[in-house]
């Protein structure tokens, strides 16, 4: 039960250097969640346990009796609701660096989906401060320990290609945590998606894991008998509630064999103790069966045994060294690289949003084609007519183009499902994240407002090429900064698009084009002024027009736009960008904590 030394044996490979061994328990624990129309519901009642360093212990019983709940609650993943109960991690209650102590496999998959099994692992190595001396050889280890030696250099793949199993990708994401090298390790139904003989490996390979020094509580359906020998201890639940704690060896058979339940030969222990607790399907008395299997635990040997196993882990020990992390500048480099190999590596992606900027500015060029010219040289009526289109002309290019920023959103849910994951584990934080994101897309947007600028300025025959393009590429800045505050905040990308797309038709509306400035009604002024793309347009027309024409003085006397300065202009674009980015930094690090 006390912390146990360290093994210091082995290489520097993930799995063989347990810093400290830290045990975790919970007694008393209870978690119940409110339901509509006032009611609450018991999730899990009244349950205890623990499991030491070098132990695997499994959770097990029917669909929905409360096995990832446990899980969560023993993760620090919950978010809503009433817990009441002690959890323990390495004898201290809510311990400060608990991320850097406990890793969580969820039951979802969160991979990037570009990455090769060993690319992705590659990353999380890094992230783990693992020395680059060792990098290569534990994620060798992980790989040939995992089973992923077959798909090393597969791509993990979305719908649109295929990439390896939902099987093997149960296995990267115990690879990847595998590698941190958490003192304690929770897995929520690590086999599920796997065939037998998987599952089997799986299981063996986290036994040797717990080996180590490794404290390891996993979930699961079903196991096999060989499986179930692996195990050293079992919690059953069912209902919430705690039907047996204790050894998995012929104790659990005796427990339920002393309540009438024996277990016939040669049968699987764990299906047979499934089959006596599950109730869902209408079994005769089940109800009073379960409540007998549940008080009769409580009286049991077993519990007091377990009791007092739980009374030794209060006792203080020091705290320790969890495990090594990348710090802030180590993940932001890390991060960047991370993001900018996604890039490239999802050239279709970007391919396509470049391709359609390139069609629609080469549509916009040729359209209004040398329309700057006529209006500037053109006689009075041609220029009049010509110093209106391009009006229309500026309005679709601040309007549309950057309006087209909101297809960035369903490949950024991606993105922000891996870094809920990561930073649930504390193996990476917000601001590195955000400023790595942001540094990452530049690049991409750069190219997108040059190249845009070229085809329209050019075929169009406008003025100012340099401020064009610095007005473009920081409205796309701005537009693409609140787009990933959308898409941190909304709960499905669907709702998502059509608050970005609303939004972003509010704002064409009150920019000052459809109704002059100083036509629109009072009601609707705070738009104008709220609305980014106000400054970007004042900006474009200003850019156009200032240029010593009758014409161009006649425009920006009718918009009132005679005073812009376009400096001012471009700091406030900048402070619209710099605002954003830290409402996507507090929503990040507010909403997305990985808790339930
Ligand atoms: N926040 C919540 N609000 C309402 N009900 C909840 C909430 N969280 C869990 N539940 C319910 O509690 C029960 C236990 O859920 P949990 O996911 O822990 O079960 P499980 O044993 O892991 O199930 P499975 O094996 O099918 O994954 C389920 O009936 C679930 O619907």
């Amino acid at each position: 039960m006390a912390e146990v030394m360290p093994d210091r044996k082995g290489s520097a490979t993930g799995i063989k250097d347990v810093e400290r061994r830290y045990p975790i328990s919970w007694s008393g624990l209870s978690h119940t969640v409110s339901l509509r129309g006032g009611r609450s519901k018991a999730i899990v009642s009244n349950v205890s346990g623990h499991c030491d360093p070098g132990q695997m212990m499994a959770i097990m019983g029917p669909s929905g009796c409360g096995k990832t709940s446990l899980l969560d609650l023993l993760g620090g993943r919950v978010g809503s609701g009433t817990t009441s109960g002690e959890i323990l991690i390495g004898c201290k209650q809510h311990p400060a660096n608990i991320r850097k102590i406990v890793s969580y496999v969820t039951q979802e998959d969160s991979l990037l989906t570009c990455f090769t099994v060993r690319e992705t692992l590659r990353y999380a190595s890094r992230l783990a401060a693992i020395p680059s001396r060792a990098r290569e050889e534990a994620i060798q280890e992980v790989i040939v320990q995992m089973g992923l030696l077959v798909c090393a250099d597969t791509r993990v793949g979305d719908p649109l290609i295929k990439g390896i199993s939902g099987g093997q990708k149960r296995r990267l994401s115990i690879a990847i945590e595998l590698l941190h090298r958490s003192p304690i390790l929770l897995l929520d139904e690590p086999t599920s998606g796997l065939d037998s003989t998987a599952a089997m490996q799986v299981i063996e390979h986290l036994r040797d894991v717990a080996q180590k020094g490794h404290t390891v509580v996993m979930s699961i359906h079903q196991a096999s008998s060989r499986a179930y020998g692996l195990f050293d201890s079992l919690c059953l639940l069912s209902k919430g509630q705690q039907v047996y704690f204790g050894p998995t060896t012929d104790v659990a058979i005796e427990h339920f064999a002393a309540q009438g339940h024996e277990c016939p030969r040669y049968s699987n222990p764990a299906e047979f103790f499934l089959d006596v607790i599950n109730t869902d399907f209408g079994a005769e008395n089940g109800g009073a069966r379960l409540e007998g299997l549940v008080r009769a635990f409580e009286k049991s040997e077993l519990a007091s045994s377990m009791r007092e196993a739980l009374r030794q882990q209060e006792i203080p020990q020091d705290g320790g060294v969890s495990r090594e992390s990348a710090g802030p500048f180590r993940q932001f480099a890390v991060l960047l690289l991370r993001m900018l190999h996604m890039n490239w590596k999802n050239p279709y992606i970007f391919g396509v949003r470049l391709a359609m900027y390139i069609a629609l500015a080469f549509m916009v060029g040729t359209m209004y084609y040398d329309v700057g010219e006529v209006a500037r040289g053109g006689e009075p009526v041609a220029a009049a007519a010509a110093a209106t289109s391009l009006l229309a002309l500026l309005f679709y290019v601040q309007a549309f183009l950057v309006f087209m920023s909101v297809a960035i959103l369903p490949f950024f849910l991606e993105i922000r499902d891996v870094f809920r994951r990561e930073r649930a584990n504390g193996q990476i934080t917000c601001l590195p994240y955000v400023l790595a994101d942001f540094l990452a897309g530049l690049p991409g947007v750069t190219l997108i407002a040059l190249i845009s600028t070229m085809l329209v300025v050019w075929l169009a025959n406008l003025n100012g090429f340099a401020q064009f393009f610095a007005n473009l590429l920081l409205s796309l800045i701005v537009a693409e900064s609140l787009m990933h505050v959308i898409g941190a905040a909304q709960p499905h990308y669907i709702i998502g698009m059509a608050f970005g797309a609303g939004l972003f038709g509010m704002f064409m509306l009150c920019e000052g084009f459809m109704v002059k400035p100083q036509d629109i009604p009072d009601g609707w002024v705070w738009g104008y002024y709220l609305a980014f793309h106000t400054y970007s347009f004042e900006w474009f027309v200003h850019n156009q027009f200032d240029d010593g024409t009758l014409v161009g003085e006649a425009v920006l006397k009718s918009f009132e736009m005679e005073d812009v300065d376009p400096l001012r202009n471009a700091l406030i674009l900048s402070a619209y960008a710099a605002v954003f980015q830290a409402a996507y930094f507090m929503v990040l690090k507010v909403f997305h904590t990985g808790k339930r």
